[in-house]
């Protein structure tokens, strides 16, 4: 599991508990997930499908600084699917699972439509996109 972006939790992100309230946390996974599986997918057209168990393992307080671990574990013509752990960076300790996110890309029309990851294996798309991330560093490098 790769670990992406990082918030700082706030007062203004808390609960009446004074622990992050849980809304919040799904906000930010939606647009974080949404952003790691359309950089996959190579579109920003893309919507939220579906959101399976979510396991709300530890709580976090104000001060304390999360971050955010994606990995695809499904590939489909149109749909990507995308696991999440967010955890608390100081301590590493796990705040929340979510299993699955299913995002699928659509069309101009809204329609469904295929991904530029479409068809391929896990193993595939893993190569593909290291290959990709490489290509990037080097035109910024140059
Ligand atoms: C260039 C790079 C830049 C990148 C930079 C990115 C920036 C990006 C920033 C975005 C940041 C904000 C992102 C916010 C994200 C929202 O907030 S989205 C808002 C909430 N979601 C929605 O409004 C979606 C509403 N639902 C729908 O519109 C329709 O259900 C959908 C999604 C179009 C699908 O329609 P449908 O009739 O079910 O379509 P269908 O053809 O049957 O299925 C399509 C795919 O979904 C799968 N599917 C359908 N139902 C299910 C299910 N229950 N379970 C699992 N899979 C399912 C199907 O298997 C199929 O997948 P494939 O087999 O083709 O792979």
């Amino acid at each position: 599991m790769k670990y992406y972006s990082r918030y700082c939790v706030k007062p203004g992100d808390l609960n009446p508990a004074q622990r992050l309230f849980g809304g919040q946390l799904l906000s930010w996974i939606d647009e974080e997930a949404a952003i790691f599986a359309g950089c996959q997918m190579g579109t920003p057209m893309l919507v939220t499908k579906l959101m399976s168990e979510i396991n709300f393992v530890s709580s976090a307080s104000c001060g304390d600084v999360v971050e955010f671990g994606f990995e695809v574990v499904g590939i489909g013509q149109t749909s990507l699917t995308v696991h999440c752990e967010v955890r608390n960076k100081q301590t590493q300790q796990l705040i929340v699972q979510v299993d699955q996110i299913v995002f699928v890309a659509l069309d101009a029309n809204g329609k469904p439509t295929p991904h530029d990851k479409a068809g391929m294996s896990l193993e595939q798309a893993r190569i593909i996109t290291q290959h990709e991330r490489e290509l990037r560093e080097h035109r910024l490098a140059s």
